[in-house]
Protein backbone atom coordinates (compact mmCIF):
# COMPACT_ATOMS: atom_id res chain seq x y z
CA UNK A 1 0.00 0.00 0.00
CA UNK A 2 1.46 3.21 -0.83
CA UNK A 3 1.84 5.81 1.82
CA UNK A 4 2.02 9.24 1.63
CA UNK A 5 3.89 12.06 3.94
CA UNK A 6 0.78 13.20 5.40
CA UNK A 7 -0.07 9.14 6.36
CA UNK A 8 3.28 9.43 8.23
CA UNK A 9 2.64 12.75 9.77
CA UNK A 10 -0.68 14.85 9.36
CA UNK A 11 1.31 17.86 9.92
CA UNK A 12 3.35 17.89 6.64
CA UNK A 13 -0.64 17.81 5.13
CA UNK A 14 -1.28 20.86 7.01
CA UNK A 15 1.76 22.71 5.85
CA UNK A 16 2.71 22.18 2.58
CA UNK A 17 5.48 24.23 1.82
CA UNK A 18 7.22 27.04 3.80
CA UNK A 19 8.55 28.26 0.42
CA UNK A 20 6.70 30.80 -2.08
CA UNK A 21 7.22 30.18 -5.21
CA UNK A 22 7.02 32.68 -8.22
CA UNK A 23 3.56 32.84 -9.27
CA UNK A 24 2.25 35.15 -12.40
CA UNK A 25 -1.01 35.37 -10.24
CA UNK A 26 -0.02 36.54 -7.08
CA UNK A 27 -0.34 40.18 -6.08
CA UNK A 28 0.33 39.78 -2.44
CA UNK A 29 3.99 40.67 -1.91
CA UNK A 30 3.75 41.63 1.51
CA UNK A 31 5.77 39.04 2.28
CA UNK A 32 8.67 40.83 0.79
CA UNK A 33 7.85 43.98 0.22
CA UNK A 34 7.45 46.81 2.59
CA UNK A 35 3.60 47.39 2.24
CA UNK A 36 3.27 49.41 5.25
CA UNK A 37 4.74 52.03 2.89
CA UNK A 38 4.72 50.46 -0.69
CA UNK A 39 0.69 49.04 -0.37
CA UNK A 40 1.16 47.12 -3.91
CA UNK A 41 -1.78 45.41 -3.77
CA UNK A 42 -3.63 48.77 -3.98
CA UNK A 43 -2.50 51.09 -6.66
CA UNK A 44 -5.29 53.63 -5.71
CA UNK A 45 -3.57 53.81 -1.93
CA UNK A 46 -2.60 57.29 -1.61
CA UNK A 47 0.44 56.64 0.09
CA UNK A 48 1.36 54.39 -2.97
CA UNK A 49 -0.22 57.04 -5.07
CA UNK A 50 2.31 59.55 -3.32
CA UNK A 51 5.08 57.41 -3.98
CA UNK A 52 4.25 56.94 -7.80
CA UNK A 53 3.86 60.56 -8.55
CA UNK A 54 7.24 61.53 -6.93
CA UNK A 55 9.07 58.43 -8.80
CA UNK A 56 7.54 60.24 -12.13
CA UNK A 57 8.53 63.59 -11.32
CA UNK A 58 12.38 62.16 -10.44
CA UNK A 59 12.14 60.56 -13.41
CA UNK A 60 11.42 62.74 -15.76
CA UNK A 61 13.72 65.51 -14.08
CA UNK A 62 16.46 63.08 -13.99
CA UNK A 63 15.55 59.82 -15.79
CA UNK A 64 16.74 58.42 -11.94
CA UNK A 65 14.34 57.42 -9.18
CA UNK A 66 14.48 55.24 -5.85
CA UNK A 67 11.75 53.22 -4.03
CA UNK A 68 14.10 52.93 -0.50
CA UNK A 69 13.41 50.35 1.64
CA UNK A 70 11.31 48.16 -0.91
CA UNK A 71 12.53 44.95 0.63
CA UNK A 72 11.46 43.95 4.31
CA UNK A 73 14.71 43.18 6.13
CA UNK A 74 13.92 39.57 5.96
CA UNK A 75 13.53 39.47 2.44
CA UNK A 76 16.63 41.65 2.05
CA UNK A 77 18.92 39.31 4.10
CA UNK A 78 17.05 36.33 2.09
CA UNK A 79 17.87 37.72 -1.21
CA UNK A 80 21.76 38.52 0.01
CA UNK A 81 22.19 34.70 0.74
CA UNK A 82 20.38 33.81 -2.31
CA UNK A 83 22.39 36.01 -4.16
CA UNK A 84 25.68 34.60 -3.18
CA UNK A 85 24.46 31.34 -3.33
CA UNK A 86 23.55 32.16 -7.09
CA UNK A 87 26.84 34.17 -7.92
CA UNK A 88 28.71 30.88 -8.35
CA UNK A 89 27.23 30.28 -11.45
CA UNK A 90 28.02 33.77 -12.93
CA UNK A 91 29.18 33.71 -16.69
CA UNK A 92 32.32 36.23 -17.07
CA UNK A 93 33.18 38.08 -20.55
CA UNK A 94 35.53 40.80 -20.22
CA UNK A 95 36.11 43.57 -23.09
CA UNK A 96 37.49 46.84 -23.96
CA UNK A 97 34.79 49.57 -25.14
CA UNK A 98 34.05 52.84 -25.60
CA UNK A 99 30.91 54.30 -24.41
CA UNK A 100 28.72 53.54 -27.04
CA UNK A 101 30.17 50.29 -27.86
CA UNK A 102 31.35 51.19 -31.10
CA UNK A 103 34.56 49.59 -32.56
CA UNK A 104 37.61 51.77 -33.23
CA UNK A 105 37.72 54.47 -35.81
CA UNK A 106 41.05 55.59 -36.80
CA UNK A 107 39.77 58.31 -38.74
CA UNK A 108 39.03 60.02 -35.82
CA UNK A 109 41.28 62.34 -33.70
CA UNK A 110 43.14 60.00 -31.00
CA UNK A 111 41.46 62.65 -28.26
CA UNK A 112 37.83 62.17 -29.38
CA UNK A 113 35.74 60.45 -26.70
CA UNK A 114 34.99 57.34 -29.32
CA UNK A 115 38.53 56.35 -28.95
CA UNK A 116 38.59 56.30 -25.44
CA UNK A 117 38.30 52.68 -24.78
CA UNK A 118 37.59 51.26 -21.25
CA UNK A 119 37.70 47.76 -19.74
CA UNK A 120 34.16 46.33 -19.05
CA UNK A 121 33.75 43.15 -17.08
CA UNK A 122 30.14 41.32 -16.72
CA UNK A 123 29.38 38.99 -14.68
CA UNK A 124 25.80 37.84 -15.31
CA UNK A 125 23.28 35.01 -13.75
CA UNK A 126 20.79 33.89 -16.36
CA UNK A 127 17.33 33.36 -15.62
CA UNK A 128 16.91 29.78 -15.96
CA UNK A 129 19.21 29.61 -13.07
CA UNK A 130 17.80 31.58 -10.88
CA UNK A 131 14.94 29.30 -8.40
CA UNK A 132 11.38 30.11 -8.49
CA UNK A 133 11.75 30.73 -4.69
CA UNK A 134 14.09 33.21 -4.85
CA UNK A 135 13.27 36.45 -3.93
CA UNK A 136 13.93 38.10 -6.83
CA UNK A 137 12.21 35.47 -8.98
CA UNK A 138 8.90 36.31 -6.91
CA UNK A 139 9.11 39.69 -7.38
CA UNK A 140 9.48 39.81 -11.36
CA UNK A 141 6.54 37.70 -11.93
CA UNK A 142 3.95 39.45 -9.68
CA UNK A 143 1.36 41.37 -11.35
CA UNK A 144 1.46 43.65 -8.41
CA UNK A 145 4.87 44.41 -9.27
CA UNK A 146 4.57 44.98 -13.13
CA UNK A 147 1.49 46.93 -12.22
CA UNK A 148 3.85 49.09 -10.22
CA UNK A 149 6.76 49.52 -12.72
CA UNK A 150 3.83 50.77 -15.38
CA UNK A 151 2.21 53.10 -12.97
CA UNK A 152 5.52 54.20 -12.55
CA UNK A 153 6.66 54.07 -16.12
CA UNK A 154 3.40 55.87 -17.33
CA UNK A 155 2.78 53.14 -19.33
CA UNK A 156 -0.38 50.77 -19.63
CA UNK A 157 1.19 47.41 -19.15
CA UNK A 158 4.68 45.97 -18.42
CA UNK A 159 5.82 42.53 -19.25
CA UNK A 160 8.27 39.96 -18.93
CA UNK A 161 10.41 39.11 -21.33
CA UNK A 162 9.95 35.87 -23.19
CA UNK A 163 13.68 35.58 -23.15
CA UNK A 164 14.23 32.12 -20.87
CA UNK A 165 18.07 33.87 -19.78
CA UNK A 166 17.65 38.27 -20.09
CA UNK A 167 14.78 38.79 -18.34
CA UNK A 168 15.92 38.23 -14.81
CA UNK A 169 19.73 38.73 -14.01
CA UNK A 170 21.86 38.92 -11.63
CA UNK A 171 24.64 41.37 -12.13
CA UNK A 172 28.06 40.11 -10.30
CA UNK A 173 30.54 42.59 -9.61
CA UNK A 174 33.72 41.00 -8.29
CA UNK A 175 36.13 43.18 -6.61
CA UNK A 176 38.41 45.26 -9.17
CA UNK A 177 36.12 44.91 -11.79
CA UNK A 178 33.87 48.44 -12.84
CA UNK A 179 31.33 48.90 -15.60
CA UNK A 180 32.60 51.91 -17.45
CA UNK A 181 30.73 55.01 -18.50
CA UNK A 182 28.00 53.97 -21.00
CA UNK A 183 24.07 54.59 -22.19
CA UNK A 184 21.64 51.53 -22.06
CA UNK A 185 19.90 50.61 -25.58
CA UNK A 186 16.60 50.06 -23.59
CA UNK A 187 14.48 52.84 -22.06
CA UNK A 188 14.75 52.06 -18.99
CA UNK A 189 15.76 49.69 -16.40
CA UNK A 190 14.19 48.24 -13.19
CA UNK A 191 17.17 47.16 -10.54
CA UNK A 192 17.60 46.12 -6.93
CA UNK A 193 21.39 45.94 -5.25
CA UNK A 194 20.91 42.45 -2.88
CA UNK A 195 24.64 43.13 -2.24
CA UNK A 196 27.17 46.05 -1.48
CA UNK A 197 30.69 46.41 -1.96
CA UNK A 198 32.92 47.42 1.18
CA UNK A 199 34.12 50.09 -0.82
CA UNK A 200 33.50 51.50 -4.38
CA UNK A 201 30.95 50.27 -6.85
CA UNK A 202 29.31 53.42 -6.73
CA UNK A 203 26.88 54.26 -9.22
CA UNK A 204 27.22 57.67 -11.09
CA UNK A 205 25.13 59.14 -13.56
CA UNK A 206 25.20 62.73 -15.67
CA UNK A 207 21.27 63.19 -16.66
CA UNK A 208 20.28 63.87 -19.83
CA UNK A 209 23.83 64.66 -21.30
CA UNK A 210 22.79 63.82 -24.74
CA UNK A 211 19.55 64.24 -26.32
CA UNK A 212 17.85 63.33 -29.56
CA UNK A 213 19.64 66.16 -30.88
CA UNK A 214 22.58 65.56 -30.45
CA UNK A 215 25.89 63.43 -28.46
CA UNK A 216 27.75 66.44 -27.26
CA UNK A 217 30.97 64.82 -27.39
CA UNK A 218 32.95 67.59 -25.92
CA UNK A 219 30.57 67.21 -22.44
CA UNK A 220 30.64 63.75 -22.59
CA UNK A 221 34.61 63.38 -23.51
CA UNK A 222 35.43 65.62 -19.97
CA UNK A 223 33.13 63.28 -17.82
CA UNK A 224 35.30 59.97 -20.15
CA UNK A 225 38.66 61.74 -19.51
CA UNK A 226 37.76 62.55 -15.58
CA UNK A 227 37.94 66.03 -16.42
CA UNK A 228 34.74 67.17 -15.57
CA UNK A 229 34.17 65.75 -11.71
CA UNK A 230 31.49 68.00 -11.64
CA UNK A 231 28.52 66.60 -13.79
CA UNK A 232 28.34 63.05 -12.81
CA UNK A 233 25.95 62.97 -9.61
CA UNK A 234 26.55 59.47 -7.01
CA UNK A 235 23.74 57.74 -6.07
CA UNK A 236 23.67 56.53 -2.71
CA UNK A 237 22.09 52.66 -2.68
CA UNK A 238 21.42 50.45 -0.55
CA UNK A 239 20.76 46.97 -0.92
CA UNK A 240 16.90 46.16 -0.55
CA UNK A 241 16.29 49.91 -2.49
CA UNK A 242 14.23 49.48 -5.98
CA UNK A 243 15.58 51.62 -9.01
CA UNK A 244 14.18 52.87 -12.08
CA UNK A 245 16.73 54.32 -14.54
CA UNK A 246 16.22 55.89 -17.84
CA UNK A 247 19.59 55.31 -19.58
CA UNK A 248 19.36 56.01 -23.09
CA UNK A 249 20.50 59.79 -22.85
CA UNK A 250 22.01 59.67 -19.20
CA UNK A 251 25.99 58.84 -19.38
CA UNK A 252 26.25 56.03 -16.51
CA UNK A 253 29.17 53.95 -15.00
CA UNK A 254 29.73 51.87 -11.76
CA UNK A 255 33.06 52.50 -10.07
CA UNK A 256 35.81 49.80 -9.51
CA UNK A 257 34.60 47.70 -6.26
CA UNK A 258 37.36 47.49 -3.60
CA UNK A 259 37.19 45.61 -0.43
CA UNK A 260 36.56 41.60 -0.96
CA UNK A 261 32.72 41.68 -0.76
CA UNK A 262 31.07 41.49 -4.39
CA UNK A 263 28.41 44.00 -6.14
CA UNK A 264 24.60 42.38 -6.34
CA UNK A 265 22.66 43.39 -8.48
CA UNK A 266 19.27 41.81 -10.20
CA UNK A 267 17.73 43.78 -13.33
CA UNK A 268 14.46 43.22 -13.81
CA UNK A 269 13.46 43.14 -17.55
CA UNK A 270 10.31 44.31 -18.43
CA UNK A 271 8.91 45.43 -22.14
CA UNK A 272 5.88 46.92 -23.94
CA UNK A 273 5.09 44.25 -25.65
CA UNK A 274 4.98 40.33 -24.88
CA UNK A 275 7.30 37.96 -26.23
CA UNK A 276 10.35 39.97 -26.43
CA UNK A 277 13.52 37.64 -27.04
CA UNK A 278 17.02 39.15 -27.96
CA UNK A 279 19.01 38.46 -30.38
CA UNK A 280 21.14 35.57 -30.67
CA UNK A 281 24.73 36.59 -31.39
CA UNK A 282 24.21 39.09 -28.25
CA UNK A 283 23.08 36.54 -26.26
CA UNK A 284 25.97 34.51 -26.58
CA UNK A 285 27.89 37.44 -26.34
CA UNK A 286 26.70 38.20 -22.59
CA UNK A 287 25.67 34.62 -21.59
CA UNK A 288 28.45 32.52 -23.34
CA UNK A 289 25.09 30.29 -24.61
CA UNK A 290 21.51 30.29 -26.29
CA UNK A 291 18.75 28.84 -26.01
CA UNK A 292 16.42 27.02 -28.52
CA UNK A 293 13.89 29.95 -27.97
CA UNK A 294 16.90 32.64 -29.35
CA UNK A 295 17.66 30.47 -32.32
CA UNK A 296 13.66 30.16 -33.13
CA UNK A 297 13.41 33.84 -32.63
CA UNK A 298 16.11 34.68 -35.07
CA UNK A 299 14.97 32.57 -37.83
CA UNK A 300 11.46 33.93 -37.37
CA UNK A 301 13.34 37.73 -38.04
CA UNK A 302 15.19 36.27 -40.96
CA UNK A 303 11.90 35.21 -42.44
CA UNK A 304 10.24 38.56 -41.54
CA UNK A 305 13.38 40.27 -43.24
CA UNK A 306 12.48 38.80 -46.31
CA UNK A 307 8.89 40.07 -46.21
CA UNK A 308 7.85 36.61 -47.13
CA UNK A 309 5.50 35.87 -44.19
CA UNK A 310 3.63 38.27 -42.23
O1 LIG B 1 24.36 47.61 -11.69
C1 LIG B 1 23.90 48.75 -11.82
O2 LIG B 1 23.62 49.45 -10.85
C2 LIG B 1 23.65 49.31 -13.19
C3 LIG B 1 24.35 48.52 -14.23
C4 LIG B 1 24.17 49.11 -15.61
O3 LIG B 1 24.40 50.23 -15.87
C5 LIG B 1 23.68 48.22 -16.69
O4 LIG B 1 23.47 47.04 -16.43
O5 LIG B 1 23.51 48.70 -17.82
FE1 LIG C 1 23.68 50.70 -17.88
Amino acid sequence: MPTTAAAIDPAVDAKPTQRRLADAERTDLSELVDTDRYPLHDVDDPRLQAEIARVREDLDREGCAVLRGFLRPEALEQARDEGRELSTKSYYSSCRVNAWFTSDDESLPASDPRRHFMERTSGFVTRDMIPADTVIQQLYVSPAMKRLVAECLQEDEVYEYADPFAGLVQNVLPPGTEQPWHYDTNEYIVTMMTDAPETGGEFQYCPNIRTPAGENYAGVGAVIRGEDTTTPRTLLLRPGDLQLFKGRYSLHRVTRVGGQRERHTAIFAYSQQPGVVGRLERTRQLYGRVSEAHIEAEKRREVRADGLLD
